[in-house]
């Protein structure tokens, strides 16, 4: 039979092929953006602090700067002379004297001590004293360097990054960051049945779901489209979309049907097959070539197969191609439900969660099998099932969230 799956592998043997050609191609030069488009891109740098956080003493409240001891020597109060506020130059404070504060403000020199408004009381001769009891030494005063003292490590090289570091680097007067170019990614949809004046025409829904996928984990993607089950015509749109990107993935026509020609094209392109076909389910008919260190992926046509490749195997790669560290986690819970796995494969089961007090509830999602879409907007996370360890329910089981 037309390529046939006379050599599976399992899939730790397919997650670790991958993964030994994603080691070998994850040099990836850098690009500096601006930080306000720097959110989803990877750090090319480790980033350390180059002030502390505060950069010095700042008042935590607004009120009245002061020297503790010369405030408890005195039942009368302290005569206020002035004001601060953040951004003013500190000016030392008289002996004797209380100064009004606002929060941020840079703590006077001979003060040790802040007090809230509210918790003060200013008389008619401008004298302030402590409304109830007197705080204690140091109170309200925000130290210098109490958050992160100057050298720390603020984003360490391969993060991907979010709204919490654009804070730590504006914060630190950071306008431009050294990230990690993205990986292009070439995105090829196939079969006669796409074309849009095919008798029983079919939308291509693979190519802007592996799309989304792609763009979520950081890459750039190129969309290719063969509405057609010519041959000749696939092998010139991959040998295209493999001369301009990084990463080729195709969906569809890759079984072992008479119009299943990926297999076929990308082999009279010089590529030779990593593994032909997974034991897993859905997704069997998943299989890596490579053309020297570059790899294509060719995932199932059906769609709920090719999300679960994409998410399994395809986006590790491409994260670990550009440098990042910290993949995906995944989260326990406990199990609601029982599946039993086919001998010799592996599943992945589309899982629902619901925060309970012991834990993330994990539940079966109902699914019509592998050509189903809508599952996955009823799901939260995937599970793995391997053979050897079937789910019962009350175990505590890893998921992958989507
Ligand atoms: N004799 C066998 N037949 C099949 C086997 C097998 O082992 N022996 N495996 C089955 C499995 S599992 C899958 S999955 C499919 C995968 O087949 P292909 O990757 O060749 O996909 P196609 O045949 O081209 O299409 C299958 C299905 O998916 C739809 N499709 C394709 N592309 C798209 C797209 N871009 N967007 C949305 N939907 C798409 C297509 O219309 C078909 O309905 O093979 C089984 N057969
Ligand atoms: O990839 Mo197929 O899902 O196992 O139908």
């Amino acid at each position: 039979m037309r390529n046939s799956f006379t050599s599976m592998v399992d899939c730790d043997t397919a997650l670790q092929l991958i993964a030994a050609y994603a080691e070998g191609a994850s040099v990836r030069p850098l690009m500096h953006v601006p930080l306000a488009e720097a959110v989803g891109r990877i750090t090319a740098h480790d980033v350390r602090a180059v002030s502390a956080r505060p950069e010095a003493d700042i008042s935590a409240m607004d009120g009245y700067a002061f020297s503790h001891a010369a405030m408890q020597a005195t039942e009368a109060g302290l005569p206020v002379v002035g004001q601060m506020a953040a951004g003013d130059l500190p000016v030392p404070l008289p002996v004797g004297q209380a100064l009004g504060i606002l929060t941020g403000a840079r703590i006077p020199q001979g003060a040790d001590c802040v007090m809230a408004k509210e918790r003060m009381y200013l008389t008619e001769t401008g004298l302030v004293q402590p409304a109830k009891m007197l705080a204690e030494c140091g109170a309200n005063i925000r130290r210098a360097g109490e958050e992160f003292p100057q050298g720390a490590m603020l984003v360490t090289r391969g993060t991907r990054l979010d709204w919490r570091h654009t804070a730590l680097l504006a914060c630190q007067g950071i306008t431009e960051v050294a990230v990690i170019r993205p990986v292009r990614v070439a995105v090829v949809s196939n079969g006669a049945e796409l074309a849009e004046d095919a008798s029983d025409t079919r939308a291509d829904s693979n190519s802007p779901m592996l799309a989304a996928l792609l763009r979520e984990a950081g890459a750039e993607v190129v969309l290719y489209s063969v509405p057609s089950d010519d041959e000749q015509k696939l092998s010139e749109t991959l040998a295209q979309a493999w001369a301009e990107t990084d990463v080729l993935v195709t969906t569809g026509g890759i079984s072992v049907g008479q119009t299943d020609n990926v297999m076929d094209a990308l082999r009279s392109l010089g590529a030779e097959t990593v593994f032909r076909g997974v034991t897993i389910r859905p997704g069997k008919p998943l299989t890596v070539m490579a053309q020297g260190k570059r790899l294509a992926f060719c995932l199932p046509g059906n769609p709920g197969a090719s999300a679960i490749c994409a998410l399994v195997f395809l986006l590790p790669y491409v994260r670990t191609m550009m440098g990042m560290v910290a993949s995906t986690s995944q989260v326990p819970g406990i199990t609601d439900f029982a599946f039993t796995p086919v001998a010799g494969t592996t599943h992945f089961i589309p899982v629902s969660f619901k925060i309970e007090p012991q834990g993330l509830r994990l539940s079966a999602v109902p699914t019509v099998g592998a050509s189903d879409i809508i599952v996955f907007s009823r799901a939260s996370a995937l599970l793995r099932i391997d053979p050897d360890y079937p789910v019962e329910a009350g175990q505590t089981r890893w998921v992958l969230p989507f």
